[in-house]
């Protein structure tokens, strides 16, 4: 459903991203894992057209998609988290997945205001599918909560029912695990999983917790300094001369 064919990413002098090429199929969770600095965020931002790529092409469902604005590949079913929490924190909970749908939609101001029949059957939906999403992370009863005063580990959760509730193919988490416990950790072992097997939808996870890489892969790709270094299941990744060299900092 996606593929990456050597992309590359220019900054000034550096060339971050060189010749990396990724083949995502349907309902496959599949990793980018690498040293810090290797690239992986600035994949990401190439996929999610936060960045235009120097170089390369992606092409998700047949449409080649490198250099269209953010908000375009969103709404083609291509959605993602941040390093770094990015909720409303003076939101609540449940407005923060209305939000998103909102955006999602694309609402025409007018017919908002005036609020069609059609307007309210949308908004009844978008409700409907923020408690489901709520329900389905455990937090129903935090539907009111400012996201701001929720706990790490259940921002990170809703950051994924944020995209959910947006009806995704494919779903981009950037180190979702970054700042957990182990017992959110494997919580969010099982919702990931989950994603893919109850819902149908593609994972592209970058993530430094290698236990919880190793146990959901189906798929890793290993890049180093920008550079692809290795791809395939984890027990051939964890296998791999140049892959062990590279962690241990001897490459
Ligand atoms: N906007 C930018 N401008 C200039 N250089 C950048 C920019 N974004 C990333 N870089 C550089 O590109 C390289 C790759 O960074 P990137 O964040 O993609 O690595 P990463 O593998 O995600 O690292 P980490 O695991 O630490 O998050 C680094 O040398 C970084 O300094």
């Amino acid at each position: 459903m996606l593929k990456i064919q050597n992309l590359a990413m220019r900054f000034g002098g550096l060339l971050a991203v060189d010749g990396v090429s990724l083949d995502v199929q349907e309902q496959e969770i599949h990793s980018i894992i690498g040293p810090n600095g290797a690239g992986k965020t600035t994949v990401f931002n190439c996929m999610s057209g936060f960045y235009k790529p120097s170089g390369g092409k992606i092409i998700f469902q047949g449409k080649e998609i490198q250099g269209k604005p953010d908000y375009k590949i969103s709404r083609m079913g291509m959605v993602r988290t941040f390093q770094h929490v990015r909720l409303f924190t003076q939101m609540s909970v449940v407005e923060n997945l209305l939000v998103a749908q909102h955006r999602h939609l694309n609402t025409n101001l007018l017919a908002g205001l005036v609020k069609t029949p059609d307007y309210r059957e949308r908004e009844r939906k978008s409700l409907d599918r923020a408690a489901y999403w709520l329900e389905r992370i455990g937090m129903l009863d935090q539907a009111n909560v400012d996201a701001g005063n929720l706990s790490y580990g259940q921002q990170r959760r809703l950051e994924i029912a944020r995209c959910m509730v947006t009806q995704p193919q494919l779903l981009m988490l950037d180190e979702p695990a970054a700042g957990l416990n182990p017992a959110e950790t494997q919580e969010l072992n099982q919702l990931i999983v989950s994603l893919k097997e109850d819902y149908g939808v593609s994972v592209v996870l970058i993530e430094h917790d290698m236990n919880l890489v190793m146990d959901i892969s189906d798929r890793i790709t290993v890049i180093n300094q920008g550079r692809p270094l290795a791809s395939g299941t984890p027990q051939e990744v964890r296998a791999n001369e140049d892959v062990i060299k590279a962690y241990l900092g001897e490459a």
